[in-house]
């Protein structure tokens, strides 16, 4: 059941995406996250890369409960759900649900961008990812890294005590690709909201009502996530 249901779901997107999408040269950023859950934060950079990288899209893509190096606390359809209502009035703003529906094992960042490369060939995709996981993919920590690294392009937000530039020169991986497929944006304000401060707050009696949507505060209410 629960399947069907992400396929419909997915079929929709599709439909609706896939016709925005397919004009050559658009350019499309992937932002992908646990988003457990969503926060301003990740609402606000997604709109500062569109903006000053010049993109048409960005894709909102959860990332699968089969991962082994986080552990989700809620379900994908809650998380889902907080997307949806978090981006509903942004039309640069896209969900895709690829992650949640794949066969354990490609719910790696390679597979999904070699997915999207194949729906979208006309388009140019750029992986939207925070400075720290450019140190974790230099140190070898990402899945099929070598091929991820030069078959993609990616854009990479700054982090406070993260050189951008000091961490793929320091790279023999990343500092051997660097022809511009890294495209380094410092947003000009560390604004540091995470989605584990909200679960903390939310499970501790806290109030984090304005680090994300009121959307999403109202829908963890209503529906009793995070609590301890
Ligand atoms: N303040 C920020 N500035 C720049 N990039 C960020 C910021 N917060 C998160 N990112 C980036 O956004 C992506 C998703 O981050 P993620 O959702 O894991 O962050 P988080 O809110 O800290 O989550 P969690 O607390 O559950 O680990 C990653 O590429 C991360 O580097
Ligand atoms: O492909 C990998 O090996 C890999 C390892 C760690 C993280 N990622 C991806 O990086 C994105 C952000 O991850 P995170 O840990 O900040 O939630 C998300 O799309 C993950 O699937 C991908």
């Amino acid at each position: 059941m629960e399947e069907n249901k992400w396929n419909e779901l997915k079929q929709l997107n599709d439909t609706k995406q896939l016709n925005q999408l397919t004009s050559p040269g658009i350019k499309i950023g992937i932002y992908g996250s646990s988003f457990d859950p969503i926060t301003n934060v990740h609402l606000w950079t997604a709109s500062t890369v569109a903006h000053r990288k010049k993109l048409d899209y960005i894709i909102f893509l959860p990332s699968s409960n089969k991962r082994t190096d986080k552990r989700l606390q809620i379900t994908d359809e809650h998380r889902v759900a907080m997307i949806q209502k978090a981006i509903s009035t942004n039309p640069k703003f896209l969900l895709d649900t690829h992650e949640l529906n794949v066969l354990p094992g490609y719910h790696y960042t390679y597979y999904t961008m070699d997915y999207f490369k194949k729906l979208l060939p006309k388009a140019n995709l750029y992986f939207i990812m925070g400075a720290d996981l450019l140190v974790d993919i230099a140190g070898g920590k990402w899945k099929m890294s070598e091929e991820l690294v030069s078959e993609n392009q990616f854009i990479v937000m700054a982090r406070n005590g993260i050189d951008m530039l000091q961490a793929i020169s320091r790279s023999p991986l990343l500092r051997n690709y660097d022809d511009g497929r890294f495209q380094l944006l410092d947003k000009g304000l560390a604004m540091e909201i995470s989605s584990t401060y909200i679960r903390e707050e939310f499970a501790r009696g806290g109030e984090p009502r304005y680090l994300l949507p009121d959307a999403c505060y109202d829908y963890i209410k209503n529906h009793h996530l995070y609590k301890r």
